[in-house]
């Protein structure tokens, strides 16, 4: 697919590009986007992370062309969303996070007729290889209605990939999904991927996140607050976790910095010191603990230390993004 993707002056474009972006809402009352700019570089796998109402949907939308911005740019391989919307439409395709299908339709017939609306003739080859390659040829005849949701959530993996679009846009594609179908839809768009494909995924599984996607942004409020390569997220935040099991109650003075499931407590450490100081305070509350392990921080450590707003905000000039994307 890169061979699609045009240069200008030797400087390959972004695949896709959100200058200052902003959205308001009520009126112009709530302002959900805020200045949001970043680049996604052609080939990359970059995560748009954010919790519930960060954001994140109404700037898929606003990439889509199925909302407006209030100010801004987005573009997609050099075509503005806007101005050119059948070019940047047509390099795009969108998994959506609701399921929305046509219950008249077998399987086969929406997918050939989602290739009709793109233009795209004699596609027999490539949907029968996307069948296959989601687990549906053995469904390719049913009836869309007859479907579980699993099913039909591959349908519309299939139906955003009929025309072999350079960038797959994922929103929330395993909300809901069991293992099989995580697994089968991972291991093809991380093929399509390797192949050149630009892929941008939002996800609240913040382990998917870390094992996919090279580059992250996470917004929160609307902004963005932190954008990195995944690896230096990680390296750059809590270097370790405490984790124990215990059925006391914590002291006080470690609660600000413990996550608490049930009998499991997480508490970062920094450092040695840290890990050590801790474990004193554990031991002179007689706080009794089992199963103690000293485990690295994961992308959820990270996410909740940079949502919670302990951690300097990283948001980053257009300057740094572009630098980002080049390196
Ligand atoms: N049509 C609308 N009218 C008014 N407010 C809206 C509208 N759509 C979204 N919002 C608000 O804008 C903010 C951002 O919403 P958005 O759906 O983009 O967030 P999100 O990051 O996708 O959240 P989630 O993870 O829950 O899907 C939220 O506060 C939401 O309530």
């Amino acid at each position: 697919m890169r061979e699609q993707n045009t240069s200008t002056a030797g400087k390959s474009l972004p695949a896709i590009s959100f200058q200052n972006v902003s959205k308001t809402y009520r009126g112009g009352q709530f302002r959900a986007l805020d200045g949001v700019s970043f680049d996604i570089g052609q080939g990359e796998f970059f995560g748009l992370l954010g919790p519930n109402g960060a954001g994140k949907t109404s700037l898929i939308s606003i990439l889509a062309g199925l909302a407006q911005a209030s100010g801004g740019q987005v573009s997609v391989l050099g075509a503005d969303v806007v101005k050119d919307y059948a070019a940047a439409r047509r390099q795009l395709g969108i998994v959506p996070q609701e399921l929305v299908f046509d219950p008249f339709f077998s399987v086969r017939e929406s997918l050939r007729i989602q290739s009709g609306y793109f233009g795209v003739r004699n596609n027999e080859a490539w949907i029968d290889e996307l069948l296959h390659e989601l687990g549906l040829s053995d469904k390719a005849n049913a009836n869309m209605r007859q479907l579980s949701g699993g099913m039909k959530r591959r349908v519309l993996v299939a139906q955003a990939l009929v025309h072999r679009p350079p960038v797959i846009v994922l929103d929330e594609p395993t909300a809901g999904v069991d293992v099989e179908l995580r697994q089968t839809l991972w291991q093809f768009i991380a093929r399509l991927n390797r192949e050149g494909h630009t892929v941008l995924l939002t996800t609240h599984y913040l382990e998917e996140a870390e094992a996919l996607c090279g580059r992250l942004a996470m917004l929160k409020q609307g902004r963005i607050v932190a954008l990195d390569r995944t690896s230096d997220l990680l390296k750059g935040r809590a270097a370790s976790m405490l984790r124990f099991k215990t059925d006391a109650a914590l002291p006080e003075v470690l609660l600000p910095q413990a996550r608490i499931t049930g009998r499991i407590v997480q508490i970062k450490a920094h450092d040695a010191a840290e890990v050590e100081q801790v474990l004193a305070t554990l031991r002179a509350a007689h706080c009794p603990v089992e199963d103690l392990e000293i485990g690295r921080a994961d992308l959820e450590d990270v996410f909740l230390e940079i949502m919670q707003g302990e951690a300097r905000p990283q948001a980053q000039t257009q300057a740094q993004v572009q630098e980002g994307v080049a390196a």
